[in-house]
């Protein structure tokens, strides 16, 4: 640990403007924050709700995504920061905790090792790395737990456990910088205590560690090395936390015996917290607070070697060394195993989708049991079994893909972000591990139907009705998917599927093609009887040969290879319209 650099980042004048949704005016959320996070030092952002300190934090960590416009300067090591070599080296724990339910607390972590550590890295070093992590974070106990989710009535850690999870998501990777939005919200006191240990410990270890803290007990102030206090956006102190009470002293506000600072900062600011930013700014101006105090003394002697190694790196603007990323395919292989694993722990959901393909197959094949060949009912019920089963499989998997893409969207979009993999590595495992389950459900679904209504009992036809069906559930399945990358919330990719669903389906092309795919497999080897006797080929009927007997629209005129092909084609095509929103998504940060 002592052989890393220290990284420095100096900001300077740093705004955020955003328009107001409502108003149409800007909004200045930080109004020219400058300050320093150093290595070896513990750096605490505090503020009341709503002072800025999560955006501030987003614009150290280049973690802003959305609308917005950020002015200013940052300089890591003296130059000019560049996104793609800061973000490698850098990690950021997010106030909210996504983290997949049902990997246990050890796989959320080998996970991150996998895909965050260098592929050249050997196993046994990743699993020690791991075992490492889970020893800082006391998380050894609780390793083979289920990380859980109430809502999937999912037993799992408990809150501290969760957060302590997510930090040490990010720290398996030694990051040379750590950002940690609020990571003590939800612990016990003791619980916080330790883990601020552990961050002090790690800074010690020659990293840069920023923070934001949430109501610090006196216990964990005292470990805090520098300190910038927001009001409104804009700085009310910035420097080492043992000179803030003495600020505050100076500009009129003695901090009164017993009373933890933080508490009456926070409470001060309420009352007064302009005149203190104008106080904060009238110092700056007159130069005698520009910053920290370099010539403090470290914090603790232990780091004095490390702190020297690291002000050499900060003097040096040179190439951040950074890891080179894992290689996608190998991040498919991950994520695949990790999908495989999701649907195998979660029962509930598995069972429900499959018993939900089998409900509908035997209710279908129940109500058309044994279709006759009477001309007068089987083609009539022919057709209807069929509709009937197209109409309702066309909601199934759309909307499961869509009300599970919340879940799955919060987790990509943390995941990715922070460069753990690409969201084509995503796309690719999801396709890879989704569609063996359709074809599965869907193939369950269609033995039932087919043999309960009795369609043309020959193999071959079999297979052609089940290559139909899946590619329509692929493909309905895509759309689902489209709605919920597009409108990022399960809630509306519902309503948007409702309404392309209701008032669309019979004229959403993918249905025709799959429907005479189907109905020309059937008629064109079932002979039909009229009530004396007479034999007519299923053939005629379909193709409108037959007086009195008709079937409007379903013969498009094409072949079932022809009508396959292009259902093939439309579900090619609509699985890289899905991936090229989703990177779209994903590349303007709307995910
Ligand atoms: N993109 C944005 N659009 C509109 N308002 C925003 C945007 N980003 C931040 N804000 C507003 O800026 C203010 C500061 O937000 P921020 O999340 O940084 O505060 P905070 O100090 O971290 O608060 P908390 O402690 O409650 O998390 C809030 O009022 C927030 O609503």
């Amino acid at each position: 640990m002592a052989s890393l650099k220290g990284v420095c980042i100096e900001f300077t004048d740093v705004r955020f403007v955003v328009k107001d949704r409502r108003s149409g005016a800007m909004l200045d959320i930080l109004k020219g924050v400058t300050g320093k996070v150093e290595a070896n030092r513990l750096t605490v952002i505090m503020g009341s709700s709503g002072a800025g300190k999560t955006t501030l934090l987003d614009v150290l960590a280049c973690n802003l995504f959305g609308s917005g416009t950020v002015t200013g300067e940052v300089l890591v090591n003296g130059a000019p920061r560049r996104t793609s070599e800061f973000t490698q080296i850098s990690s950021y724990v997010l106030q909210r905790d996504v983290l997949l339910a049902s990997s246990t607390v050890r796989e959320s972590i080998m996970i991150a090792a996998q895909l965050k550590l260098p592929r050249t890295m050997s196993h046994r070093d990743k699993v020690e790395r791991v075992d490492e992590v889970l020893r800082e974070l006391e998380l050894e106990g609780c390793q083979h737990t289920l990380i859980g989710d109430e809502l999937l009535n999912m037993k799992g850690i408990s809150g501290g456990q969760r957060r302590r999870v997510s930090v040490g998501i990010e720290l398996v990777k030694s990051p040379r910088v750590l950002f940690l939005d609020e990571p003590t919200s939800g612990l016990d006191s003791e619980m916080a205590v330790s883990l601020i240990d552990t961050l002090v410990k790690l800074a010690r270890e020659n990293r840069t560690i920023c923070t934001t803290i949430h109501q610090p007990n006196s216990l964990i102030t005292s470990k805090f090395d520098d300190f910038l206090l927001l009001h409104a956006g804009s700085t009310a102190y910035f420097g080492l936390w043992t000179g803030a009470v003495d600020h505050f002293a100076a500009a009129g506000c003695p901090c009164p015996q017993y009373v933890n600072p933080t508490d009456y900062f926070m409470s001060v600011l309420k009352e007064k917290g302009d005149e203190l930013v104008l106080a904060w700014e009238k110092q700056e101006q007159q130069g005698r607070a520009c910053g920290l105090d370099l010539e403090a003394p470290p914090p603790s002697s232990a780091s004095l070697e490390a702190a020297a190694g690291a002000k050499g790196a900060q003097e040096e603007p040179a190439k951040l060394q950074v890891a080179p990323k894992v290689p996608w395919w190998y991040q498919v292989w991950v994520l695949s195993g990790r999908m495989m694993r999701m649907w195998w722990r979660n029962p509930a959901m598995f069972m429900s989708e499959i018993t939900q393909y089998i409900f509908m197959g035997v209710f279908i094949g129940l109500v058309y049991l044994q279709v006759s060949d009477s001309l007068a009912t089987g083609v009539n019920d022919r057709a209807a079994s069929m509709w009937f089963a197209m109409a309702v499989l066309s909601f199934t998997p759309s909307y499961t893909a869509a009300v599970l893409w919340d879940k799955d969207r919060l987790l990509l979009r943390r995941e990715s972000q922070q460069g753990m993999y690409s969201v084509t590595a995503w796309f690719a495992a999801r396709t890879g591990t989704v569609t063996p389950m359709q074809i599965f459900q869907t193939s369950l679904f269609c033995v039932l139907m087919y043999f309960m209504v009795g369609y043309v009992p020959d193999f071959v036809n079999f297979l052609v009705f089940l290559a139909a069906f899946c590619m329509f559930q692929l493909v309905s399945e895509t759309v689902g998917v489209m709605c919920a990358i597009v409108t990022k919330s399960s809630t509306y990719a519902v309503l948007i599927l409702t309404f392309i669903l209701l008032f669309l389906l019979s004229k959403v092309s993918y249905l025709t093609y799959a429907y005479a795919a189907v109905m020309a497999n059937e008629f064109n080897n079932v002979t039909f009887y009229t009530a004396d006797g007479e034999p007519v080929p299923g053939s005629e009927v379909f193709s409108g040969g037959v007086p009195g007997v008709s079937l409007t629209g379903v013969d498009n005129g094409l072949s079932i290879g022809a009508n396959l092909g292009i259902l093939f084609g439309i579900f090619v095509g609509a699985r890289v319209l899905a991936f090229v929103l989703l990177f779209i998504m994903a590349k303007r940060k709307w995910l």
